[in-house]
Parts: C-alpha cells; structure tokens; sequence
C-alpha cells in the first residue's frame, strides 16, 4: 500500500449535479431556502441560492420578513450561474411582482428546467407573496416552468379554481397549464384522505397517491418536494419519475417529521439517513 500524501482527501469518481434555489429563508430550518438546501443534499446534489427575501421565523409562524434589493437577487444569480453553472432550479418565496419579474427575466435565459413552487402563504397563514404579485407569477412566471406545483389555496388564488375533491383536481390543473407551465402538479395535501397529487402535461396523468401520515410536524413539505423534483431533474430523470420519487421522499419526510418548538415541528430531510 502507498502512503497517501499529506492533505489528500478520497479521489472524487464524480461531481454532483448542482441544483439553484431561489427562495425566501427560514430563521427556523423547516421551510424555504434551509429545507431546500437540505432535500437537495440528500437526494445527492450540490445544492445552491439565491436569497429572495428574509424571514423571521419558528415553529408558531411568521414574525416579520424582509426583501432583498433587486440588485442582490441579479448579483446572487450572476454569481453562480457564470461561474458554477446550474442543471436545475426550484423558485419558492418570491414575495413581491418586481421580485417576480426579476427572476422570471434572470431565468428566462437559462437552458435548465425550472421548477415553480408558488407560494403564496405559510402554514400558519403569514402571507409570503403581496396580492399585487399574482399576476406577474401567472404572466411572467408560470409560462417559463417545466412543473408549476401549486397547493389547492395557490390554484385557487392563480386561477379562481376551487377544490374540494380529488376529482376537481383535473379541471385545476388544466387551469394551471393555461399558464404556460410544461407540466402542472397540482397538490392535494389540503384535501381530507389519502395524499393525493395530480401531475398532467395536458397529455398524459398521474395521479401519485400516499397514505396521509397522522403528524402534525409538516413545516417545509411545500418546499421539500419541490426542491426534490429540481434534484431528480438535475440527475437526468424525466419529470414524470422525477415527481414520483420526490413524492416518495417527502412523504418519508413527512412520516418522520418532528416536534421542535410550540408548533408545527419540520419534516425530517434526512429519514433515509437513520
Ligand atoms: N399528512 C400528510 N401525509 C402524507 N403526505 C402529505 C401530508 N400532507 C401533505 N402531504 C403531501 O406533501 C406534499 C406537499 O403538499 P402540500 O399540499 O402540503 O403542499 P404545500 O401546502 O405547498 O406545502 P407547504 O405547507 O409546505 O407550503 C404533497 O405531495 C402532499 O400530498
Ligand atoms: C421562507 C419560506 N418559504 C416557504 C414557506 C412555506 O412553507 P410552509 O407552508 O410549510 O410554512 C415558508 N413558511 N417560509
């Protein structure tokens, strides 16, 4: 056996696919950048960011949050893109329309598929997106995603579609596409049952159902599953594997979720790990 030189760590077979979030953060972990960081790490990629917005937060809701400057946000994209290079992005909290529109022009020149979360308001109701926002993120956002994953409040919100059974969930979805998005998953974890998604580009369906795990600890499930979708299709997976094995995971995750402060504790990113 040859003695290592001093320093050298393991030789590395292979970079990781490297993933972009562009997102508001979380003081408390569970959601937002932090949970999107902590997805793509353990779903084998090198997760990036672009800070849209600060938050002050915790397991009981949202304190208070702050914008970023539009020249920070342009700066933080130029930043990476120019030197690291991206393979995919997950957009999340995005806060006001001339956020929006910065960043949907940012991505707009980008050859990677773009996944958007948009989110609208936090688990406890704080809103994260200014009312005035909706429609740049229906005009300027929504046309240029690969998968839009609206909530049912988001859908109702981007498209006046109200849901209340799984089966409404086909007519919500096609109202999304109307958008422009590549491919919509409509979420259903808002519905009573099963946890059932409807992911459709117009063409094909499928419906991605799990048992509904009995925790209240969900802080980040939003955020998580999205950020897992951009992991796979940073790996090369088409979308439709690529939603159905981060379906998997967060619903690991959710399993696993834990109690953390007074509230609603996060879902747990490493599950696989323990
Ligand atoms: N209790 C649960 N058990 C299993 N799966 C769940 C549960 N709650 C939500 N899900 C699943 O978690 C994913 C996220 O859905 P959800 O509707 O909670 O999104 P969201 O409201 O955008 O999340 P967030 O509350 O973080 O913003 C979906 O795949 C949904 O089906
Ligand atoms: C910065 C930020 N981004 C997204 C969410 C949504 O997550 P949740 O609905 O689980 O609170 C959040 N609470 N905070």
């Amino acid at each position: 056996m040859t003695a290592e030189p001093p320093g050298a760590g393991p030789v590395r077979t292979a970079i990781p696919p490297r993933v972009l979030t562009v997102a508001g953060s979380d003081s408390g972990g569970g959601a937002g950048i932090q949970a999107d960081l902590k997805a793509m790490l353990a779903l084998g990629t090198h997760g990036m960011s672009v800070l849209t917005a600060v938050t002050a937060q915790n397991s009981l809701g949202v304190m208070g949050a702050w914008e970023l400057p539009l020249e920070a946000i342009r700066a933080q994209f130029r930043a990476v893109v120019d030197d690291i290079g991206v393979q995919a992005v997950k957009t999340g909290m995005l806060a006001s329309s001339a956020i929006v529109e910065t960043v949907a022009g940012l991505l707009a020149g980008l050859a990677a598929p773009v996944v958007v979360d948009p989110v609208g308001v936090s688990k406890h109701g704080d809103a994260l997106l200014a009312a005035e926002a909706l429609d740049a993120v229906r005009i300027k956002l929504l046309p240029i995603a690969t998968v839009a994953t609206p909530n049912l409040d988001e859908v109702e919100q981007l498209t006046g579609v109200r849901v209340t059974t799984e089966l409404e969930m086909r007519r919500a979805a096609a109202a999304v596409l109307e958008f422009g998005p590549r491919w919509a998953l409509v979420k259903g974890g808002h519905l009573a049952g099963d946890a059932v998604d409807l992911l459709t580009d117009g063409a094909e369906e499928y419906w991605l159902r799990s048992v509904r795990h009995d925790n209240r600890h969900t802080h980040g499930t939003g955020c998580t599953l999205a950020s897992a979708i951009a992991a796979h299709l940073a790996h090369g997976m088409p979308v439709p594997e690529a939603v159905a094995s981060a379906k998997e995971y967060v619903t690991g995750a959710i399993e696993a979720g834990f109690p953390l402060g007074a509230g609603i504790g996060p879902v747990d990113h490493a599950w696989r790990w323990r």
